[in-house]
């Protein structure tokens, strides 16, 4: 055993070595915020690999974002160097993923599928296809589009085209409905390509329909931990039951039904039920704290008490970190501009060296986009931390459409985003529809034709950036080599040199982060296809710079810690929201709203500063209901 590991073994509470040291058959563990969720999964993955070094199964442990598999998989890295290749740690959709890569062929997929990660690009698609369709007389036209958030709905609870229209009262709407989710589905398989819920979804229908891809997953990975349970939507839950069959039952959920927050989406404590029932896991709860104060921990307890959505033998959480003086603060403000101003000077007044620990978190980022500007008024760094789902800028996009049209060199949809990409880049004016069409008349690649126009184009940077283009369209093999070629270019001709922030190094930082965590996942170096695929499953946002306070929502803020926390809004029609005020206090949307501020709170090691105004944009606000069952002053 090493070292690393046998420290972590010797830290653990006496619940969190059991549940470390169990390895057979399910367990739910059902644990409190900061009760060390983390480091059980990553010390149970560590111990399996420490004692089967000899073997060659590898374990399963699916996590509800792509950075919290990167950290399990750091972690488990430095307890047992070298063994992380024995696991696939990952999200839902990239376990999908791998999934249809390795086995999609039953289902007539080929490995390099496209991931559509932009609804503009499945809109575009579909609006392509229904004029396809209307044109060979089905009664459909552009406008029908409008369907695709329904489609969307249906997908995400595994109802196929066949069963859509009988889901629907109105006849007629579920005939146009189903019509319209065929001819989408029709394309996006026409055109290799899954969307996010199809991923899902296609790995359900393998793993139903082909026995041995189930079977095959339960052989490789004889172990899952699966964590933040409680978030799994009912299509991934339907996911592992169907992946599990009916013996097996080695899965170890880690789950807290006090820290739903993606009720909206589908996530239920009854979820939680629903496991116990099938494996009749051996139940286990991690209540002490390690990160709050015992005054945070005890307002936490206060506040969800009044849920009553929860498992019902959940145990209240317990402080195990000592007391410490002016723990929780609360500010009354007059105004919301006050509120802003009081945090500026607040964080201000801490000290530059608390900036990186320190967190602003709000319901909603209307709500911190003003902060930010108070902070950075006062010359604090402040950053709103944000999902992206495209690189921001013309270089980036352009380095990513390039790499994806080496795989697909004659798909007009990426082909009209390399070339926009690439104009805005060199500031040129090249037509992308022309070009495709010359590209037809004379039977070309619609890539190696942008290369060859770029390259004798006149425009010294264009012709840079085709000849790029053209070692990949005449090798693909080559993509590495161009991608350490043309990202310092891309980078200094943006401007963004180590001392400027520009667009573009900010994404460099970003790709970094993405390629890193693409290589990680996959334990070796990922060829283009999985790059492409991984790149799509991954927000991409630089790195947070440690010296700024962070800002974000509630929700973005789920799994993460810090030294200081401002929780801000604290007002009726605020936090809780207008929406839940008016569904009433025992509504779900109210208990919601209540887990929001529980998990926002319990985000403090050290300090933890609540914020209202009593007037939001003209409107007089009274006290948060949240304060008062907190047992907080101002409720
Ligand atoms: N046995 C322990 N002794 C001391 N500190 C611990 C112990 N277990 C966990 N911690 C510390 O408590 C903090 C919370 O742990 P961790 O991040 O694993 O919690 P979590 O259960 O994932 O929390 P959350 O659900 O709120 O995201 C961390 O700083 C961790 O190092």
């Amino acid at each position: 055993m090493t070292t690393e590991l046998d420290n972590i073994l010797a830290s653990l509470s006496d619940i969190q070595r059991e549940a470390v040291l169990s390895t057979e058959g399910a367990a739910l563990v059902l644990a409190g915020p900061g009760s060390g969720k983390t480091r059980v999964l990553t010390a149970r993955i560590a111990r399996i690999l420490d004692e089967t070094r000899q073997r060659k199964f590898r374990i399963l442990a699916l996590t509800f974002t792509t950075k919290a598999a990167m950290e399990m998989r750091e972690r488990v890295d430095l307890l047992v160097p070298g063994l992380t290749e024995r696991t696939l740690i990952g999200t839902f959709h990239a376990f999908c993923t791998q999934l249809l890569r390795q086995h999609g062929s039953h289902l007539e997929m080929s490995p390099d599928f496209a991931i559509f990660d932009q609804d503009a690009d499945r809109e575009a698609l579909l609006v392509d296809a229904l004029g396809v369709a209307a044109a060979n007389g089905e009664p459909v036209s552009a406008e029908d589009v409008r369907w695709l958030k329904t489609i969307d709905q249906l997908k995400s609870r595994l109802i196929v085209p066949e069963k859509a229209a009988e889901r629907f009262r109105d006849a007629k709407s579920g005939e146009a409905a189903a019509r319209v989710y065929r001819i989408y589905e029709n394309t996006l398989r026409a055109n290799n390509s899954m969307d996010f819920n199809g991923l899902i979804l296609g790995a359900c229908r393998l793993l139903r329909d082909v026995p041995g891809v189930a079977e095959r997953v339960r052989q490789t990975y004889p172990y899952w931990l699966v964590d933040e349970f409680q978030d799994t939507t009912p299509a991934q839950y339907r996911l592992i039951r169907l992946a599990a069959g009916d013996s097996f039952r080695n899965v170890f959920a880690v789950a807290d039904d006090d820290q739903i927050i993606y009720q909206w989406a589908g996530a239920s404590y009854r979820q939680i039920e629903r496991f116990r029932a099938d494996f009749q896991p051996e139940l286990m709860q991690l209540v002490e704290n390690h990160r709050c104060p015992p005054a945070i921990v005890a307002a936490a307890n206060k506040l969800v008490a009044n849920n009553t959505f929860r498992t019902p033998e959940k145990q209240p959480i317990v402080a195990a970190k000592p007391d410490s003086e002016d723990a929780i603060a609360v500010h009354v403000l007059a105004t919301d501009g006050e509120e802003q101003q009081w945090i500026a000077e607040s964080i201000g007044s801490n000290g530059r060296d608390s900036w990186g620990q320190t967190a602003v978190l709000g319901r909603t980022r209307a709500i911190l986009l003003p902060i930010e500007q108070a902070l950075q008024a006062k010359g604090i760094k402040a950053v709103v931390a944000q999902r992206r789902d495209r690189f921001i800028s013309p270089e980036f996009n352009w380095l990513q459409a390039c790499l994806d049209q080496a795989l697909r060199p004659n798909d007009v949809r990426v082909f009209r985003l390399m070339v926009d990409a690439a104009n805005r880049v060199a500031s040129d004016e090249l037509d992308a529809e022309i070009l495709a069409a010359e590209a037809d008349a004379a039977g070309a690649s619609y890539f190696e034709h942008w290369a060859n126009t770029a390259t004798a184009s006149g425009n010294e940077y264009l012709a840079t950036l085709g000849g790029y283009g053209l070692q990949l369209a005449q090798s693909r093999s080559q993509w590495r080599s161009m991608v350490r070629a043309a990202i310092p270019i891309l980078v200094s001709k943006a401007g963004g040199d180590e001392s400027v922030i520009s667009d573009a190094a900010d994404d460099k930082a970003a790709w970094d982060v993405c390629l890193k965590e693409i290589r990680s996942e996959k334990g070796s170096e990922p060829e283009l296809d999985e790059v492409i695929q991984g790149l799509a499953l991954r927000s991409k946002e630089p790195p947070h710079d440690p010296e700024a306070v962070t800002l974000m929502t509630i929700h973005a803020s789920k799994g993460l810690e810090f030294d200081s926390v401002y929780v801000v809004g604290l007002a009726e029609s605020v936090m809780p929201s207008w929406q839940s005020v008016k569904q009433g206090d025992a509504s779900a949307e109210m208990e919601e709203e209540r887990r929001n501020c529980f998990v926002a709170i319990t985000r403090t090691r050290e300090r933890l500063t609540l914020t209202y105004a009593s007037n939001y944009r003209g409107w007089s606000k009274s006290p948060s209901r949240f304060l008062s069952e907190m047992g907080l002053a101002g409720g």
